[in-house]
């Protein structure tokens, strides 16, 4: 659900790995150039879809048999989208988030919109997450990422199912690790992508990414994720790769922040969606209300809400209460 560059990367992956697949976009002219040309050139240029992908801008079509279905669309759209997609949901199907962001204004994860919008139980919902860059996904790099589900049969089953011969789906319990993975990373990309933007070097960006990741990882025990899920493949592993890539939204996003473009002005260039822009706010008022302190992700705020120049950034990466968080 959703025809972007990770709802069709994904789709293809399936495909790719045997399984029959039906793509939902809400614009019928790029369902009709996947199903015609095999092709999705806003998003995903140069690549040729298998031809067993199919999509439709329909959404009972979409949904009509689908055991698994797998949810790729902005996270400030996805509660809308459902409340409207619900009623063609078959019964018994594993919904599964793609999603890296926060819901704005409730600060929820997807998981739990998932269970609000659907009134279906957590245990049908699952996260994929993990270094997964679309670009290099849809055209055959190797690369693996992790399914959390509260039901571990249905883990092991979506597992299986978006496996293929270059993408390698490992599953874990942690579901909240594997949600906030994804979601803080993004924060620390925007942070790297800002001090590129100001020129600086590997020094700078491999001490924001080590403080950040200290950061996000505390933000992350103090709900109830693993730490161990901090440092695997939807922890530091999507740290290192959205943060050293110029195919990463969020990354750019930063670096044009750092150049000192306003936000504004980046929205309006960027034209895909930069997850971290938008859960900046609810994780700095969740971290607020919990007392955690998260010095990077707190300057990222104040360079996209203009309250700081983008110059000064990075002057400021200890946890004025944490100094062993690295052990
Ligand atoms: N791209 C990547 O490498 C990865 C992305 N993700 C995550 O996947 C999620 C989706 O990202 P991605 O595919 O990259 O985003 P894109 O910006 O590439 O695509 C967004 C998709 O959502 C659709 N959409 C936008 N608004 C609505 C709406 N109101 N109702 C229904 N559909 C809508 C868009 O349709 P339209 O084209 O008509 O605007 C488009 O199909 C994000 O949370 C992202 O963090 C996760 C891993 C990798
Ligand atoms: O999550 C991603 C890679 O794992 C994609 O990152 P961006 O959303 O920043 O492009």
């Amino acid at each position: 659900m959703g025809a972007g560059s990770w709802g069709t990367t994904i789709a293809k992956v399936i495909a790719d790995g045997g399984c029959d697949v039906m793509l939902y976009s809400r614009r019928e002219e790029v369902a009709q150039e996947i199903n015609e040309s095999h092709r999705n050139g806003d998003y995903l240029p140069g690549i040729q879809l298998p031809p067993g992908l199919f999509a439709t801008s329909d959404v009972a079509t979409a949904l009509q048999g689908a055991e698994q279905i797998y949810l790729a669309v902005p996270a400030q759209t996805l509660r809308e989208n459902l409340e409207v997609w619900r009623e063609f949901i078959p019964k018994g199907a594993t919904l599964v988030s793609l999603i890296k962001g926060l819901e704005q204004g409730s600060g929820l994860r997807m998981s739990q919109v998932m269970v609000e919008a659907t009134g279906l139980p957590i245990e049908q919902m699952a996260v994929v997450s993990g270094p997964n860059l679309a670009l290099e996904i849809a055209k055959g790099e190797p690369a693996a990422s992790v399914c959390a589900c509260p039901d571990v049969e249905r883990a092991n089953e979506v597992a299986r199912t978006c496996s293929s011969d270059y993408f390698t789906v490992f599953t874990n319990h942690d579901l909240i690790g594997t949600e906030l993975g994804g979601v803080l990373k993004n924060l620390i990309a925007v942070a790297i992508g800002i001090v590129n933007g100001l020129g600086y070097g590997q020094n700078t960006k491999a001490s924001i990414m080590t403080r950040g990741l200290a950061e996000i990882t505390k933000f992350a025990v103090a709900h109830g994720a693993r730490r161990r899920t901090l440092f695997g493949l939807a922890g530091l592993g999507d740290l290192i790769a959205t943060s050293e890539s110029s195919l990463s939204r969020n990354f750019r996003a930063g670096e044009m922040l750092g150049r000192g473009y306003t936000k504004k002005e980046v929205l309006k260039r960027l034209l895909q969606t930069a997850e971290g822009l938008s859960s900046v706010a609810p994780v700095l008022k969740i971290a607020a209300e919990k007392g955690i302190e998260m010095p990077i992700v707190t300057q990222v705020s104040d360079v996209i809400e203009g309250r700081m120049r983008a110059g000064d950034f990075g002057r400021q990466l200890n946890l004025a209460d944490d100094v062993e968080v690295e052990s």
